[in-house]
Order: structure tokens, then sequence, then C-alpha cells
């Protein structure tokens, strides 16, 4: 893409810059694109002029050659002859992945108060290139102030719970992939991306820099895939080449999954469940939520039904229905009819007509103890657990997958089912392989079909949530560490079906409702991919 923009651009300039010259102007191209209301949407302009955040601005400006001196900063202006031989200046300002260890080289989060985080998302607004000169690897790497840094090559964008931490696995032990410092960098999501410096990104990706020229690296962050306010921009702007794997699975089976792990993770917590090992009980401020947030039937209805009550505009539901107005006001005739009209529209209406009158019948003495619970569950499964929050990353398989295709084209993506990486490990696993440009694996290494989970946040993640981390959920993040990949332990819970395909047994009504729920969603991620994934 780099490669086609310096094609095109002397072409362009040949129309361009007669008349800009002349007129004492250089002309700063961007691509068209969509105009973006925040600073989120980082990858919206090739080339940008300076400007604050939240200005989209023009897609093409001209600036006197005098301004040429406020673009200060690691780029340089930088000049070119097209093939008319007239020379031009490219005002465009260079991203540097080079800047002091103690602003963003570090692998730790104590870079809130550090002004050069604001000067890099200054930098990512204002430039359309990296520093230095693209190293002749199959990773993209750049040299600058005589330091290679590198970026990742290809992505596992996600979704969560679809069996990216196996392909992470698999894909590591390719002869030609270096793994990142942490399987789970996750600075293409807020609130990451604003605390960090593409800097402190590259440096996930520095053993890359010793490796062969052909050997890659790679960025497995599950979480990528529902960023949407940030990562498809990014990615299409600084990595238009990159490629992107995309695991999907069942939403019934994938929301099953996610609550499971919330569950193991709440009851991980030292402070949600206290005493020593082997005789840990909760404590008393959950134990009157715990039947309910531990039961996936329970945990269904509420998310079915908080999700459509915040996709027709009324606030979330709140296990204690703490809300006021919810509780002492009706829902709107508007609410209540766009409710009615969504998927599993009747069974939802009924599920929060229930709850509401379960909330208008409890004292302030009981909402209070509830609202605490809430609070400490929210915390201790790390928001695994929150209402609506398995459900939603299903049910937006379709609608993120959208979101990614105004900004990346489908031929970046090769989507994976997980049941079919079950089902037909050694042909998925050598399809990506292809997908990738990489060498064949030897047949030897794909015999070993092992599921693989994250079980601890060592190696996965380098940093915890503030909540998380007062919660002592499941250890510390350590950058760099070898540990938190286990083999999974859910088999036993799992029958296999004649598909050969493994699933939670799930109860009728609880299945009916999901069904339902999913069903339109599941429809439009169909006609996006133009096949059948076969849930
Ligand atoms: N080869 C294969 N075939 C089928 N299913 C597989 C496979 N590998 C992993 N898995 C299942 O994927 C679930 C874990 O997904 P992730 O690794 O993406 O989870 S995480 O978001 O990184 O925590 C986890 O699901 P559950 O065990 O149901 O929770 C794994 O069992």
């Amino acid at each position: 893409m780099e490669k086609q923009r310096i094609a095109t651009l002397p072409a362009l300039v040949g129309v361009l810059t007669v008349a800009a010259v002349s007129a004492g102007c250089v002309m700063v191209i961007a691509r068209r694109r969509p105009s973006f209301s925040n600073s989120a949407d980082v990858g919206a302009w090739a080339i940008r002029r300076p400007r604050p955040i939240g200005d989209a601005g023009p897609s093409t400006v001209s600036l006197p050659i005098a301004n040429l001196a406020l673009f200060k900063g690691h780029g340089r202006a930088h000049s070119f002859t097209h093939s008319s031989g007239i020379r031009t200046v490219n005002a465009s300002r260079c991203l540097s992945l080079i800047k002091p260890e103690s602003c963003g080289g570090s692998a730790n989060m104590s870079v809130a108060n550090c002004t050069r985080v604001v000067d890099d998302h200054k930098e990512q607004r204002q430039a359309s290139r990296f520093c230095g000169s693209r190293v002749q690897r199959k990773n993209p790497c750049w040299r600058y102030l005589g330091r290679e840094k590198c970026l990742p090559y290809f992505f596992i964008l996600g979704e969560m719970k679809c069996g990216t931490t196996t392909l992470y696995k698999k894909l590591s032990q390719h002869p030609q992939v270096v793994p990142p410092r942490n399987k789970e960098v996750r600075y293409l999501q807020y609130p990451k991306f604003r605390k960090q410096t593409t800097t402190w990104y590259a440096s996930n990706f520095d053993s890359v820099v010793q490796a062969a020229k052909d050997v890659v690296t790679f960025d497995a962050s599950p979480t990528t895939f529902n960023a949407q306010a940030v990562a498809p921009g990014w990615i299409s702007k600084w990595l238009p080449d990159a490629k992107l794997l995309l695991m999907l699975r069942d939403p019934v089976q994938r929301t099953y999954s996610h609550f499971r792990m919330g569950v193991s993770w709440l009851k991980a917590s030292k402070v949600c469940f206290s005493g020593e090992k082997g005789k840990r009980a909760p404590v008393p401020s959950i134990r009157l939520l715990l039947p309910n947030v531990t039961s996936f039937a329970w945990q269904a209805r509420a998310s079915v039904a908080d999700t459509t009550l915040r996709r027709c505009g009324h606030a979330g539901l709140g296990w204690a229905m703490k809300s006021k107005p919810f509780t002492t006001a009706p829902i709107e005739d508007n609410v209540k009819s766009c409710i009615l009209a969504s998927p599993a529209g009747d069974a939802i209406h009924g599920i929060i007509q229930a709850w509401m009158k379960a909330s208008e019948a409890r004292t302030e003495t009981e909402m209070e103890i509830l609202n605490a619970g809430e609070k400490a569950i929210n915390h201790c499964s790390e928001l695994m657990l929150r209402p609506g929050a398995g459900v939603l990353r299903s049910v937006k398989y379709a609608d993120n997958l959208a979101g990614w295709l105004r900004k990346v084209p489908m031929t970046s993506f090769k989507i994976i089912a997980t049941e079919k990486m079950e089902t037909n490990y050694v042909e998925t696993i050598a399809e990506v392989v292809e997908f990738l440009g990489l060498r064949p694996l030897p047949a030897s290494s794909l015999s070993e079909n092992k599921r693989f989970c994250v079980s601890s946040k060592e190696g996965i993640m380098d940093e915890l949530r503030e909540e998380a981390k007062r919660a002592g959920v499941i250890g510390q993040g350590l950058a760099g560490t070898q540990g938190g990949v286990s083999e999974c332990d859910s088999s036993d819970e799992k029958a296999r079906g004649a598909d050969g395909v493994t699933r939670y047994p799930i109860d009728s009504h609880t299945m009916e409702l999901l069904t339902t729920f999913f069903k339109p969603s599941k429809e439009k991620l169909y006609k996006l991919l133009g096949r059948d994934m076969g849930w």
C-alpha cells in the first residue's frame, strides 16, 4: 500500500503541482475517506493537516510553503521527483517508532502522565507514514535513527472465546513466526490506546528484529475485532497490508464459554471468595446474587433484556434494577414498541416486566445489598459477568465485520469457524498458513491437536484493570513470562454431536430464547460472508 501510494503520488502531483507550486503552495493530498467525529478514528486520514482533536477537516488542503516551518517533530519535509521531472515537496510528517524509553518503551503502564503519549497521538493524527526506511524483510519494520522497530505482519483479531489461544500457540510454533511479548497486547482498544504510544506497541514485537528476514510476528489480542472505535481505522492507515485472522463460533456456545470464564475468574478472586485454599467461600456482599449470576439461564435472560433495552435507547438492566427511572416509571411507549419489534421481543418484554415487578417489591436495604454485590461481581469477574457482556459480543459479529469492511477489504480477512478448526484441524491450520504466505507446516507438527485456553494473565497481558488488581483476579499480568496458557478444561462439560463438534448442553428454554435472539444477526453475517457458517 505504501509502495502504491508512492507510485500514485507522482501522477496526482503531475496534475496538481503546476498550479500549486506557481501559487506558492504545496498540496497535501489525503485519501478520500468518510469523515469521523472523534479522535478515536485515527486511521481516517492518510495525510493530514495539523488539526485539533475532533476536527475532521477537508480531505484536501493546501498550505503556503512558509507554513512548512510549523510542521515540527520527527517528520522532515520530504522531496521527490515525479515523472514530469518537477520537484515538489511532500509536507507530511512521519510517525517515529523510536522515542525515549521512559515515555513508551517501557512495558509497564506507568506512562499515564507522560506527555509523550500526547505527542505520539498528535503525530499519529498528523503523520502519513512511519519515519525511516522500510526494512527489507517480510515483516513490517522500519529503520530510523540507527534502530529497527517492527509492527505485526498479521493479527488474530478475535473473537474472544473462539479458539484464538490455540491458533496463537500453533502459529507461534511455525519456524517463520515469532510470538509477541504477550499474547494479548491489547493496544488497539480503549482505554489502553489512550495511555500508550506506538513506541510501546512496537516494543512488543522486538523479537522479530533479531530474526531471519522471512520471519514474521503478530498480535493476538482477541479484543481487537470488537474495538471498532480504534482498530479498523488504525490498521487500515498504518498497516494496510496486514493479514487479519478472524475466528467466529456459534454465538450461543461462545456466549456460554464467555459466561463460564467469568464464573471461573469470579471464583478465583480473593476479594469475592475469601478464606484458605480449599475452603474458600463467597463474601457476604455477593451471596444474594451468586445463585443467579452463576446460572447461565438467568444470565442469558438478563443479557438479552439488557442488550435489547440499550439498543432501544433505554438504560441497561443492572442486576439490582438500581436505575431509578426504570424502577419508578413505566417504560416509554416508543421503547416498548422497539422491544416488541426486536428478536425474541415478546419474551424479552416479559423478562423486563417481571424484573421491574421484583425490583419494585425490594426494600432500599435489599437494593443496596444487591448493588454492592453487583459492583463486587463486576470487579471480580473483570466485567465478564456484567449483564449483556457475553451476548453482546456474539450478537455483534455482523455489525463488527461490516465496520471493518468499511476500512479494510475482505481480501485482508481469513474467517475461521471454531467448529471447523475442531473437526478439520489439519486442513484449517494449513489454510491459515497458506493465507499468511508462510511455508507449509510439516505434517508432524500438525498432528498435535490440543485445545489451549488462557489460564492466567501472566504472559497473556502485562496489565490488569485497576479494579481487577484490587480484586486479585487470576495472578499478575507480567510481560514476557511464559505462563498464561494451558490446555482447556471444558471437555467434560460438553457433548460431541453427530457433526463431530463438542457443545455445552443448554436447557431448551434458554436455547430457544438465544437462538431466536441471534437469528437476524446470524443471517446478516451469512449474507456479508456469502456463506453459511453452519450455526
Ligand atoms: N481446536 C479447537 N476446537 C474447538 N474449540 C477450541 C479449539 N481450541 C480452543 N477451543 C475453544 O476456544 C475457547 C477459548 O477461546 P480463546 O482462546 O479465543 O479464548 S480467550 O478469549 O483467549 O480467553 C475454549 O472454549 P471453551 O472451552 O468452551 O470455553 C476452547 O475450548
